[in-house]
This record gives structure tokens, C-alpha cells and sequence, in this order.
């Protein structure tokens, strides 16, 4: 391997310097650097394993990211794991497509079809506080969220996921790194265009639905349309109050429905305005089992069926399984991704978080 060249490759189990494979990877590797930087993609080196630090995308014109990258070959494609040590294996199970779209460094991200991403963090960072009683509650997030996608943010109380979400919605600012809503820096923009952007462009559910009872379910779904001065786009609105089931409850008030129906009322309002992403904070947190899964099962077919992007923060492995893709957050940091995790494999995920 050239000293220029910035991959180590450091794996199949016999160490760095008696691995066989290790110059025909780096081979393989060199080669491909520029389709790894636009796509996460590499071609022709199954069998190998990785470890790269990320500096090798910045020779193909990526920014500089610190933290230890790997690259696992498998069927003519490598998958992009993110850790530190061993820990990666965790995430190995990320398909490569998926983990080059997804999650911390977006390889392709400068080659990226305009508009394929809801949303772009890169190297956020959010500091409360100043001098010695400074809390870092993000260290350096970067992430890049495809547009059709449902992705759970988890991670143990204090790891930043609702400093990650209120950066990411616009309802705070990062102290260093940028957010971007499509094509957006929000850091252009004032707090008169901010509010605007969150009405027009961002769609909230929380845990408390937030609705007000002095309007019917109707005028609850509207409300959003009405505050941004948008005319309603009809059929729009009956595609949203069907897929939620609301059809018969359209004059009713609030209080006249079920926790589980309000909530759908509140997904119903967050998605009036067709927004880019909308951010769901521990949306079923309210809910009993049954009802919430009824949530979640909507927010999957929001995205499924109605291409919408949803990112949620939650505590619940269940509810996170429902996502396509689980990011971890552990101390202000991306400690990992896993795609289509399952409650137990997420949970088990969770248990080793502290440790990271
Ligand atoms: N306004 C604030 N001022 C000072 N510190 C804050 C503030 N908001 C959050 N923090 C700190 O930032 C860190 C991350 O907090 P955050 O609420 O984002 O975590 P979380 O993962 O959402 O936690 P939880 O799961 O308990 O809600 C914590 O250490 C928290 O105490």
C-alpha cells in the first residue's frame, strides 16, 4: 500500500502486516476511491474487511471526518460500518446502499442527485453552557437523511437525541456545523424564515398531541395550512385523512377522541403541508402497547406508501424497529447505525451503548 494512500487496511483476522489480502484490498480500494466517495460503493473486492479512516474520502473531496470508518466487502459491494474497534461488527449487517445514504458521512453526498436527501447535518455540534459547566450534548453529528425514509434516533437519557432533533427541526441552533432541510442551510436563515421553513417545510408530532380543542379534527389537520396562508390542497387532505382513518371523526374535538386517534389527528396535521421531514418525539410515549403499535404501523406507511421522510426519537427498541434504520447516539456522537433491527437486536444494541 502507498503511503499517499489514506485507507489501513487492517483485517482478515491475520493482521496488518501478514495479511495476503491487504495489497490487492488497497489495490481495490485506490481504485475505487472515487466511486466509494460519490456512492459508498465498490466493486470487484469480495472478501475483503476494511479499516478505513475517513480521510481517504477527503482526497475525493469529502470533508475531513474523525472517527474510524470500515469497510466490509461482501458481494461485489462494500457495506459501511461505523464504530470504534470491534464494535463496527455490530453494525455489519448495514447494507452498503443503505449505509452510504444514510448515516454519518454520506460518501455520495457531494455527488448526490439534487434532492435526494430530506435532510443534512455535517459535524454538528451543540454546547450548553460555557468554561468548566459547558455540556457538550453533540460532539460532531454528521448525517444524511434520505428522502422516504424512517429513521429512529435512540440512545441512553442524556446522549443528545432531543438536542439532535431540536437542532435538525430548526427549533435550536447548532453551536458549530451546519443543518440543511433539502437544499436549505439553516443557518441563513432569520427566526421570521425559520418559523416559516418549520411550518411550511417540517412536520412535529410529540409525545402530548398538542391539539387544540377548540377546533374539530378538520380544522386541527388544517391548522398548519392556514398559519403558513396555503389554500388546501383537497385531494391531498382526504389521501391523509383516510390513511389515518379519521374520515368519520372529521367534526368531532379532541377531547372526544381516543389518545390513539388524537395522535393520528397530530400525524394527520404534521403531514397537511406535505413537509420534508417530520420529526416525531417518542410519539407513542402516551400510548398503550396496543395503540401505539396502530402509531407506529401509520408512521411506516406514511413513508411506505406516501413517500414521506420521518425521523423519530425514541426509548422504546419496539418502536424503533419499525424504522428502516436505528441510529444510535451515545455521548453526543453517532455510535452506530442498524437497518431493519429488531426489538431484541436493537435492545441488545442499547445494553452495549454505555461501554461506547
Ligand atoms: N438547555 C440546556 N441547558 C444545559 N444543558 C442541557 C440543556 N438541554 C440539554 N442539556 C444537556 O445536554 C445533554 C443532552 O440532553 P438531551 O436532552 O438532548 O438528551 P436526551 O438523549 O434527549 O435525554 P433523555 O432521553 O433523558 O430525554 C444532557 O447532558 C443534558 O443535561
Amino acid at each position: 500500500m502507498e503511503s499517499h494512500f489514506p485507507f489501513t487496511v487492517d483485517s482478515c483476522g491475520a493482521g496488518r502486516h501478514r495479511c495476503h489480502r491487504r495489497r490487492a484490498a488497497a489495490r481495490v480500494l485506490r481504485a475505487n476511491a472515487p466511486s466509494i466517495a460519490r456512492t459508498g460503493r465498490v466493486r470487484g473486492g469480495a472478501g475483503y474487511t476494511v479499516k478505513a479512516p475517513l480521510h481517504c474520502l477527503v482526497t475525493a473531496g469529502r470533508a475531513p471526518i474523525s472517527w474510524p470508518h470500515r469497510l466490509d466487502f461482501g458481494e461485489g459491494d462494500c457495506q459501511v460500518a461505523r464504530g470504534r474497534g470491534s464494535r463496527a461488527e455490530q453494525d455489519s449487517a448495514v447494507p452498503a446502499e443503505a449505509a452510504a445514504e444514510t448515516v454519518a458521512d454520506p460518501a455520495g453526498e457531494t455527488a448526490a442527485p439534487r434532492g435526494r436527501f430530506a435532510a443534512r447535518l455535517d459535524g454538528v455540534e451543540k454546547t450548553y453552557g460555557k468554561g468548566a459547566g459547558a455540556v457538550h450534548a453533540l460532539r460532531g453529528i454528521t448525517l444524511a437523511i434520505p428522502r422516504g425514509s424512517f429513521l429512529a434516533i435512540m440512545g441512553p437519557s442524556g446522549s443528545g437525541k432531543s438536542t439532535f432533533l431540536h437542532c435538525a427541526a430548526g427549533l435550536d441552533q447548532p453551536t458549530a456545523g451546519s443543518v440543511l432541510l433539502g437544499d436549505t442551510d439553516l443557518a441563513t436563515l432569520d427566526e421570521a424564515q425559520l418559523t416559516m421553513l418549520r411550518r411550511e417545510r417540517i412536520g412535529f408530532v410529540f409525545q402530548a398531541y398538542n391539539l387544540l380543542n377548540a377546533l374539530d379534527v378538520r380544522d386541527n389537520i388544517t391548522l398548519p395550512l392556514r398559519l403558513a396562508e396555503q389554500s388546501p390542497d383537497g385531494p391531498w387532505l382526504d389521501e391523509i385523512v383516510r390513511q389515518v382513518g379519521l374520515a368519520d371523526r372529521l367534526g368531532h374535538r379532541p377531547s372526544e377522541l381516543s389518545g390513539g386517534q388524537q395522535q393520528r389527528v397530530a400525524i394527520a396535521r404534521a403531514l397537511a403541508t406535505r413537509p420534508e421531514v417530520v420529526f416525531a418525539d417518542e410519539p407513542t410515549g402516551a400510548l398503550d402497547t396496543r395503540t401505539g403499535r396502530q402509531v407506529l404501523e401509520l408512521l411506516r406507511h406514511v413513508v411506505d406508501a406516501m413517500g414521506q421522510t420521518v425521523v423519530m426519537v425514541t426509548h422504546d427498541p419496539v418502536a424503533a424497529s419499525y424504522a428502516h434504520s436505528v441510529i444510535f447516539l451515545a455521548d453526543g456522537q453517532v455510535a452506530g447505525e442498524m437497518r431493519d433491527g429488531t426489538p431484541e437486536r436493537i435492545a441488545e444494541r442499547m445494553t452495549h451503548l454505555g461501554e461506547w
